[in-house]
């Protein structure tokens, strides 16, 4: 029977990362993944898929030139799925290569076949063709992610009503849409679909949407999609999804009806624990199928087997997933690592861009310190004229006390790119001098930092600043 100082279960960004970084460490490493190709949720049906979808369809919309030219403008009319999936696919197949040729490099072996536990050092692996085979190992990782979660009661049939998995699968644009589930990815997709100009309409048993983000942010979003016609059902729950023969209904708890072509349910998503034999090593998941860890080395309750990425619930992000599988490896090889930096970036792909890290002003306040506010105007930059960006905004928030900064919050053009300036401040726990003494390239929108930095200054007040040094 074949042995491996570590066994890596699913090959998405959690999974990759550990493996690589087991290889680099000189350890003997086998990736098992049941999917057909390499690459999980991430390449395959979540963070690629839908990033590379909103590209396009920005693209062949003329979306980022509408500021300029009217939101009649389109560079490609009629855009139908083929235009859509043809980049899909492109760089999919181009993503899947990369990590081939990274496994090969590094001497990563990897096996189709879906793992399941039988003790703490070994389990069975079941190979489409029905095979079976057993592996030992040292050190394992449970990276499997989740799947969309489906409720029996919801009926889906890939015709009317489909999960995010499915959303990829379209024959035909909807002409109408209705997404169910106000979290990201229903946020995104309903506004990449809003942006190819099908009416939609975003169900959201909530009062609002993504209450994790800074409010302003989240208002100033609102609007934006009100203001290009998306429909917002805020604080009533589904009671029904009907799927007809022409048409699909979401009957709401406070009997409001909402009819389109299509529905996207999008409520949460649940772990692919089913089959995996956890019972084996006495390890539990949650009613969502979530495992628990150590957060700091992210070792279940079985020391020689840790869990990394979705299947570990919050943030679920490829990006923190990746973070995660390489602080797995380390710590099963008896890496030292510092402490993790306290913040992280979200980036929310929705049109606009939403991204944030740190502290929102809800949080700064509830905390009790006290804080001022700089506020840039995408449209008040140079840039933004260049690009005919007419919304969109950057809003830094200090403290009053140490000048530091504590959070930044955009959304708009770039936003998921500019954030790592806010990003790196905050975590070498630099101050409102920082945007204030520093020259920023102009025309650039990350000259917004520059712009905001110096109207949380004005706001500041020159003595106070004196009376803090
Ligand atoms: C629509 C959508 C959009 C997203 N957009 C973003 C984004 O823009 N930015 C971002 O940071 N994150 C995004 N995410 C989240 C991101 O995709 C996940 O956080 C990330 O994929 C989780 O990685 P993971 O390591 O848990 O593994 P996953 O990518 O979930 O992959 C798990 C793999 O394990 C395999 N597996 C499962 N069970 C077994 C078994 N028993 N044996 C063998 N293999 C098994 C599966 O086949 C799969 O290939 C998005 C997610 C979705 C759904
Ligand atoms: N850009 C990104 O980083 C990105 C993009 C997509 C997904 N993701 C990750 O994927 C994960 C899953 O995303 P998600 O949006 O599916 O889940 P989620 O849990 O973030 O959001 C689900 C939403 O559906 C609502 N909801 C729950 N039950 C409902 C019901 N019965 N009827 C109607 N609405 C209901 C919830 O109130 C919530 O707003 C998230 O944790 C996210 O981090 C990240």
């Amino acid at each position: 029977m074949s042995r491996y100082a570590m066994l890596v279960i699913g090959s998405g960004p959690s999974g990759r990362r550990a493996a690589v970084q087991s290889a680099k460490l000189g350890k003997s490493v086998l990736v098992v993944d049941k999917g057909r190709r390499l690459g999980g949720v991430s390449v395959h049906t979540g963070t690629i898929p839908s990033k590379t979808l909103r590209e396009t369809v920005l693209n062949l919309s003329g979306w980022r030139e509408r500021g300029f030219y009217g939101r009649g403008y389109r560079v490609k009319q009629d855009i139908a799925v083929g235009d859509l999936i043809q980049r899909l696919q492109k760089t999919l197949d181009h993503e899947v290569e990369v990590l081939q040729h990274q496994f090969m490099r590094n001497a990563v072996k990897h096996q189709r076949a879906a793992a399941s536990f039988l003790s703490a050092n070994s389990v069975a692996l079941l190979a489409d063709s029905g095979e079976r085979s057993e592996v030992e190992f040292d050190h394992a990782l449970i990276s499997v992610g989740t799947k969309p979660h489906r409720p029996a009661t919801i009926p889906f049939d890939r015709k009317r009503v489909f999960d995010s998995d499915e959303m990829l699968e379209l024959e035909r644009l909807p002409r109408t849409l209705t997404v169910i589930g106000g979290g990201v990815i229903g946020v995104e997709y309903a506004t990449i679909f809003s942006a190819l100009d099908v009416p939609v309409t975003l169900v959201e048993p909530r009062q609002s949407i993504l209450d994790f983000v800074d409010r302003e942010i989240i208002d100033d979003f609102i609007h934006q999609l009100r203001d290009r016609g998306m429909v917002m059902r805020f604080g009533s729950g589904v009671r029904e999804v009907l799927s007809k023969p022409d048409h699909a209904e979401v009957i709401l708890a406070d009997g409001r009806v909402i009819r389109s072509e299509m529905v996207l349910y999008a409520a949460g998503r649940s772990g692919n624990v089913e089959g995996l034999g956890l019972e084996a090593i006495g390890v539990e998941a949650d009613v969502r199928g979530r495992i628990k860890v150590d957060p700091h080395t992210l070792q279940t309750s079985v020391p020689n087997i840790y869990a990394a990425g979705d299947i570990i619930g919050f943030p679920s992000l490829a990006s923190t997933s990746m973070e995660q599988g390489r602080v797995a490896a380390c710590h099963a090889f008896g890496v030292p690592l510092p402490p993790a930096p306290e913040t992280f970036p979200y980036g929310i792909y929705a049109v606009p861009e939403i991204s944030t890290v740190g502290q929102s002003e809800e949080e700064v306040r509830a905390s009790g310190i006290a804080y001022e506010c700089g506020v840039a105007r995408f449209r008040e930059t140079s840039r933004g004229h260049i690009m005919g960006v007419d919304s969109g905004f950057l809003k830094l928030i200090f403290s009053l006390e140490t000048r530091r900064l504590l959070g930044a919050h955009i959304v708009g053009e770039g936003a998921t790119e500019l954030i790592h300036i806010g990003q790196a401040v905050i975590n070498l726990q630099g101050t409102v001098d920082f945007f204030v003494e520093n020259t920023f390239n102009y025309p650039t929108l990350a000259e917004a930092y520059k712009i905001a930095g110096l109207d949380a200054w004005n706001r500041m007040g020159y003595a106070a600043l004196r009376a803090a040094e």
